[in-house]
């Protein structure tokens, strides 16, 4: 019998307490499975689990286009596994463009299974992997899929490939379609084999390693019968007719029926604003609703943050009783574990607004979300080929995306969407979403591909070819980025080192640089910095106290060195060493006090500061050694102008700047530190677009140092 820690055996009313509570879980945990079991029995997509299994037998490609709801990405992977699909040791990899849903499809999936996660069900998601040798259903992103490819070229660990979501077309999807079209022709015409088994990830190796294993799965592959792989493409918004095509007429099969009805409501004009539409929506569902939470989407961390403060501002205004709202935001920029808080049960009697970019737009399921507010907006990658400029623009969904957005509603039980625009307006948008490939500048799509031994880059059997033009300018990028040769193939080691990092090629490449100047610390930084929205933070009622706070950080150098005297102040005010994580709740405390008061956004800096120890560990396991130049910021300057060239601007007559590259005429934007001080060249990061050609995150330097540092491009005659 275990004793209690003053060496007592429990007493047996303890013994009783503790007999009834246990018991009362094991009830309450019996009545949950019960509760799965029945829910999954009434999916639309269990009448014909027989007829997929027999059409994926039959069949190497499959479409499948089913109703939001209908069980495609939960059920679908099951019903392989239980057909046999995975007896000969293979796993059935399933795609998601987002992380979020990998995690929470993956975990549903695994309480379905009644088995933990990372055993026979399992996601691995960029500096995330819970898997394990045993799993054999594992949700992932697609590009995670695209870097497992790298290593295990003909994914030699799966029998069966499913494309989720596939009608989002993001870059990773349509790269993704065009290699597995490719491994699967391979596969289907190899001889012989045993299964190739990695379980390392490429951040664990050397380059030395990575090259041999990648050689050593081609020829095991070569000298093998690898059984041939099943590809099912799949989404509830799909051109079928178009994939079809894609994949040499491939059969599409249809899952009929949602499970719950959504009622879709329009408005009777066009909303001037948006915003305000939203939140007078969701004061009106909440003061005249039923129970149930509310989804809506908006596009952007910045319009989710003023929202959630108009709505607390709001709520202080209704009655007691009428105040219990809980808001939760969550989008891409935010760290994993935060995002998961929009999973969570609302406390009782609370209604929860989850506050979401199209990030929560496609598979997820939120439990308790009854009503989705889709005010028909969503913020998209824009780029110019001629220019070579990408930026983010806010544009109308399209119809897909409409449906999907719906589809969040009615999942356990019926409800509304709440389209806030007129229906008229409904039937202007497009079909579908233009692919990504279309909207994107494609160097990082390039490197990685050249990366998997693809060199003819426009010969490429993309499902939608991108312009060859972009192609070019991204091979150019690339070419003077120094991660391809003359002939444009994979430099070594630079190319090679950069297609390992997970980060865009001149992030990668600035890392890389940053080892040789001796300032790695300070980039790593800035490139975290850089990789999260917001740290800093305006409030409208304190504008004049927060202006100060950023005074007290602010050097004269530019943005990246504020940025990184925002970090170093952050730790220090920790009394702990620089490097510091966030995992420890009095070192979050404290760090959440000292954001406060220094009008610093906690959310991001926190985000910021995982992001560092990640892509620490990247560059520590490729042998660089974090080195800080200390106070040397003219170092760090001419580092950051060595890796960012393609983004200088010089100061004209009329105080505007012209892009060197792209000849553009740009303004610095008012956020910037550089705003008033005006220097005579600077590099930056970010060029935004909205009256104005703003660019943001700047820095000051020597113009003479372009040709001394980036001669490659400003040394040549043109
Ligand atoms: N985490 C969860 N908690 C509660 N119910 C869930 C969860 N995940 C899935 N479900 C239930 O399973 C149903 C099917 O979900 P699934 O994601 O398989 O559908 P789908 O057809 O892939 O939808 P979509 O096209 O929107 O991705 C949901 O409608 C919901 O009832």
């Amino acid at each position: 019998m275990p004793s209690l820690p003053n060496g007592h055996p429990p007493s047996s009313q303890n013994h009783q307490k503790g007999g009834k509570a246990q018991q009362h879980q094991q009830q309450q945990l019996f009545a949950r499975k019960r509760l799965i079991s029945q829910q999954r029995k009434s999916l639309p997509i269990a009448s014909v689990e027989r007829r997929i299994v027999d059409e994926v037998t039959k069949n190497d490609i499959l479409i499948v286009v089913g109703e939001t709801g209908s069980g495609k990405t939960t059920q679908l992977p099951q019903f392989l596994f239980n057909a046999g699909f995975c007896k000969n040791g293979k796993a059935i990899g399933v795609t998601q463009p987002r992380r979020v849903a990998a995690v929470t499809v993956a975990k549903r999936v695994a309480e379905e299974c009644n088995v933990e996660l990372g055993q026979k069900v399992g996601y691995a998601i960029r500096f995330d992997d819970v898997t394990s040798s045993s799993t054999r259903i594992k949700y992932m992103t697609d590009g995670l899929l695209l870097r497992e490819a790298l290593l295990d070229p003909l994914l030699s660990r799966y029998g069966v490939i499913i494309v989720d979501e596939a009608h989002e077309r993001t870059v990773h999807t349509d790269v993704l379609l065009g290699l597995l079209k490719k491994v699967q022709l391979t596969r289907s015409h190899s001889i012989a084999t045993e299964p190739v088994n990695n379980t390392k990830t490429d951040v664990d190796m050397s380059n030395a390693e990575v090259n041999s294993q990648r050689s050593n799965t081609l020829k095991a592959c070569q000298n093998a019968k690898l059984l041939p792989l099943k590809l099912i493409i799949m989404s509830a918004s799909l051109d079928a007719k178009g994939f079809s095509e894609y994949f040499g007429g491939a059969k599409a099969v249809y899952v009929q029926g949602r499970q719950y009805p959504v009622d879709i409501l329009y408005t009777y004009q066009p909303e001037p604003d948006y915003l305000d539409a939203t939140l007078i929506t969701i004061f009106q569902i909440h003061l005249e609703e039923g129970p149930g939470d509310i989804l809506a989407f908006l596009t952007g961390q910045e319009e989710i943050e003023s929202i959630e403060k108009l709505i607390h501002g709001r709520l202080d205004k209704l009655p007691e009783d009428r105040r219990k709202i809980i808001t939760v935001p969550i989008y891409s920029a935010l760290p994993s574990e935060q995002q998961m808080n929009a999973f969570k049960p609302a406390p009782s009697g609370f209604r929860k607004v989850i506050l979401a970019t199209n990030i929560a737009e496609t598979s997820v399921t939120i439990p308790g979300i009854k009503f989705v507010i889709d005010p028909g907006l969503v913020k998209a990658r824009s780029y110019n080929p001629v220019t070579g400029t990408e930026s983010l623009i806010i544009i109308p969904t399209s119809k897909a995306q409409a449906q999907q957005r719906s589809g969040r509603a009615g999942r356990e039980g019926p409800g509304k969407c709440f389209r806030l625009y007129p229906e008229s307006e409904f039937g202007n948008l497009s079909d579908s979403t233009i692919p990504e490939i279309k909207r994107c500048n494609l160097s990082n799509v390039v490197l990685q591909l050249k990366a998997l031994g693809i060199d003819d880059i426009i010969g490429f059997d993309f499902m939608e070819k991108p312009s060859r033009m972009t192609i070019v300018k991204s091979l150019e990028q690339l070419l003077l980025l120094g991660a391809l040769t003359d002939d444009y193939k994979l430099s070594d080691p630079i190319g090679h080192q950069m297609a390992r990092l997970p980060l865009d090629p001149i992030y990668s490449k600035a890392l890389i640089l940053a080892n040789e100047f001796k300032c790695l610390e300070e980039m790593l930084i800035v490139v975290s910095m850089l990789s999260v929205e917001s740290i800093f933070y305006f409030p409208r009622e304190k504008i004049e106290e927060a202006r100060a706070a950023r005074k007290s950080f602010s050097s004269p150098d530019g943005d990246h060195v504020t940025l990184v005297n925002v970090y170093r102040a952050s730790a220090e005010c920790l009394g702990k060493s620089r490097m510091v994580t966030t995992k420890d709740k009095t070192i979050e405390r404290n760090l959440n006090k000292w954001c406060i008061e220094n009008f610093i956004n906690a959310r991001s800096l926190k985000h910021a500061r995982d992001i560092y120890s990640q892509i620490q560990g990247h560059v520590q396991q490729m042998g660089m050694s974090v080195t800080s130049c200390g106070d040397d910021m003219l170092q760090f300057r001419r580092c950051l102008t060595a890796a960012f060239f393609l983004n200088a601007a010089l100061k004209q007559p009329d105080g505007m700047y012209r892009a060197i590259a792209s000849g553009q005429t740009v303004q610095i934007h008012p956020s910037s530190v550089l705003f008033r001080s005006k220097p005579e060249c600077i590099i930056f990061n970010e060029l935004v677009r909205t009256n104005h050609n703003y660019i943001r995150n700047l820095t000051r330097i020597d113009p003479l140092w372009l040709p001394e540092l980036a001669p490659q491009y400003y040394a040549s005659p043109n």
